[in-house]
């Protein structure tokens, strides 16, 4: 949260909220959403495929099938870049590689929104709303837990993941954007 506000405070003038066409200047705040999306998926199904004719894949033809759902929590298999890799680290998206890493986690390693042709169509504007409310809230406020408890990041089974159990959160406006919210 410290580095975000210190990226926003940088490329924000003072006492004006950040809006959507601030983003480009935030690449931090964006990584620190990848970087939950990598941890916490909001959709860990995905729809049911059923192939309508045969279909080869390397020298390897299978029939007309339904294939259940794969799930995106696969993305814990060995090499990619799942729940296997502990700690919340927003830098591994930027220059700081580990191994297998790199831009744009290619090879499907980070599939927070599907792959192929049924993958989300609405990556960019999912991406960019969440990051928008997110880097508002840390801007124009002061966050603390409401406990020293390590918060809970299991989601209840479902096609979306409802949180298991809320994160309860003290917050006070910050001085400095009482005027810009006062103004809204
Ligand atoms: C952070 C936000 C979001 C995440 C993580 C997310 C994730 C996903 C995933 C994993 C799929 C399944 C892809 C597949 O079957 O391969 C999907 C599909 C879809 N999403 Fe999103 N999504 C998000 C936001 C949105 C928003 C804001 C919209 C609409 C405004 C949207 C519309 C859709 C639609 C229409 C599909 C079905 C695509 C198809 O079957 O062809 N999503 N999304």
């Amino acid at each position: 949260m410290k580095k975000a506000r210190t990226e926003i405070g940088r490329n924000i003038e003072p006492g004006r909220i950040l809006q959507e066409s601030d983003l480009p200047k935030l690449p931090y705040l964006h990584n620190i959403l990848k970087e939950t999306l990598r941890l916490v998926l909001p959709m860990q199904g995905l729809p049911p495929r059923a192939s309508s004719a045969d279909c080869t894949i390397k020298a390897t033809t299978s029939p007309p099938v339904q294939c259940s759902s794969s799930t995106l929590g696969d993305a814990a298999r060995p090499g990619a870049l799942g729940r296997s890799r502990p700690g919340f680290k927003p830098e591994r998206f930027t220059g700081e590689k580990e191994e297998g890493e790199g831009e744009g986690f290619t090879n499907f390693k980070y599939i927070p929104f599907g792959a192929g042709r049924r993958r989300c169509p609405a990556e960019q504007l999912g991406f960019r709303m969440v990051t928008t409310v997110v880097g508002v809230l840390v801007q124009c406020f002061d966050w603390e837990p409401m406990s020293e408890e390590e918060v809970d990041i299991k989601g209840l089974q479902s096609l979306t993941v409802p949180k298991g159990k809320h994160v309860m959160a003290k917050y006070n406006v910050r001085e400095c954007m009482v005027d810009a919210l006062s103004r809204l």
